[in-house]
């Protein structure tokens, strides 16, 4: 997978060390010539050809926020309504306390992980059943947290929807709660997908997760294949993947082998001793950044230089 050097935007070729957001001291780049590179494609292919993937927990809502107070996940904020079975908390922490460990296992082939997670999701769903249960709840307890988005991510998916970019927010946990957030922060709009697990009921109760399951390691758009979805994006080979986690940088995996993907990585935790992973597993790692800025000005050079070509096409 070649990048052209000839293909390069009409107002010249851009470099990495002109564009101020890259060159703060918290972006780090283990290439910054691929980096820049892919921006070049990019820009020269416009919007047309852009995609973004996104992952939600500590992705689109916050590390750290600026009082201190933590954010739930998406499956935490399900935990904390009211109307859930006495021993539901109790249960679903015990498979935490049994599942998670075998989930980041840094030993264990994915392979043998993989059936752990589909029976942890299983017995998740089948604790998620057989009692009533109202979406308003979700919406009561997500309500507090649509200002724990990073700063900017407001504008991050206007920007997204003036440019009619498709934008796939990604999620192995609950989509009631992910959908939740994001309507309530008005970031929802046309473009924007969510695929994760939803709640499914059967006369008025609840009857666990809608298939197909969405776990850690099927967490890509392989799962997309065949769907709407998936016609309306494989054509569109310049992907940014956008996870605060390892496994997230593997999202667009199922996308044609030609396309360019380009990985955002935002670490936060044990920055020391995950720097050397995230700095070989993402293109451009984000330490302890809280914002969008650095997505927001890859779309605002795409869009600076597709505001150009519209023009001189006039
Ligand atoms: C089945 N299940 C999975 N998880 C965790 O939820 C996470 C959801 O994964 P994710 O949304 O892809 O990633 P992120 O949260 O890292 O952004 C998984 O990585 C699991 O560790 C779960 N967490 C809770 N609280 N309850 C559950 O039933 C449960
Ligand atoms: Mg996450």
């Amino acid at each position: 997978m070649g990048f052209d050097e000839k293909r390069q935007p009409a107002g010249g070729r851009l470099r990495v060390q002109d564009i101020p957001a890259l060159n703060q001291d918290h972006c780090r780049m283990r290439d910054p010539e691929k980096v820049e590179r892919m921006i070049n494609e990019f820009v020269f292919g416009g919007p047309e050809r852009m995609q973004i993937v996104s992952d939600f927990d500590y992705t689109i809502t916050k590390q750290r926020t600026e009082d201190g107070g933590t954010v739930p996940s998406s499956f935490g904020i399900f935990n904390a309504c009211k109307s859930l079975p006495e021993n539901f908390k109790e249960e679903t922490d015990k498979l935490y306390h049994k599942y998670r460990p075998i989930e980041i296992d840094p030993h264990m082939p994915i392979a043998e992980k993989v059936q752990y997670m589909i029976e942890w999701w299983t017995k998740s769903g089948e604790l998620t059943s057989g009692f009533a249960f109202d979406q308003s709840e979700i919406d009561q307890i997500a309500s507090k947290y649509k200002h724990a988005l990073r700063d900017r991510t407001h504008e991050f998916f206007a920007d997204l929807q003036r440019l009619g970019i498709p934008t796939l927010v990604f999620s192995a946990g609950l989509g009631n709660s992910v959908v939740s957030v994001l309507r309530q922060a008005n970031v929802m709009h046309p473009n924007v997908k969510v695929v994760s697990n939803f709640l499914q009921f059967r006369d008025g109760l609840l009857d666990g997760f809608q298939q197909p399951m969405i776990h850690t390691f099927n967490k890509n758009e392989t799962v997309l294949d065949g769907s709407d979805y998936y016609d309306l994006v494989h054509t569109r080979d310049h992907i940014i993947v956008m996870g605060d986690s390892i496994g997230d940088a593997d999202m667009a995996s199922g996308v044609p082998a030609s396309s360019h993907i380009m990985k955002i990585g935002f670490l936060f935790d044990h920055v020391e001793a995950n720097m050397e992973k995230y700095m070989n597993t993402f293109d451009i790692v984000l330490v302890d950044d809280q914002t969008m800025d650095v997505p927001r000005t890859l779309l605002a050079l795409i869009e600076k230089q597709h505001q150009l070509n519209l023009q001189a096409a006039k």
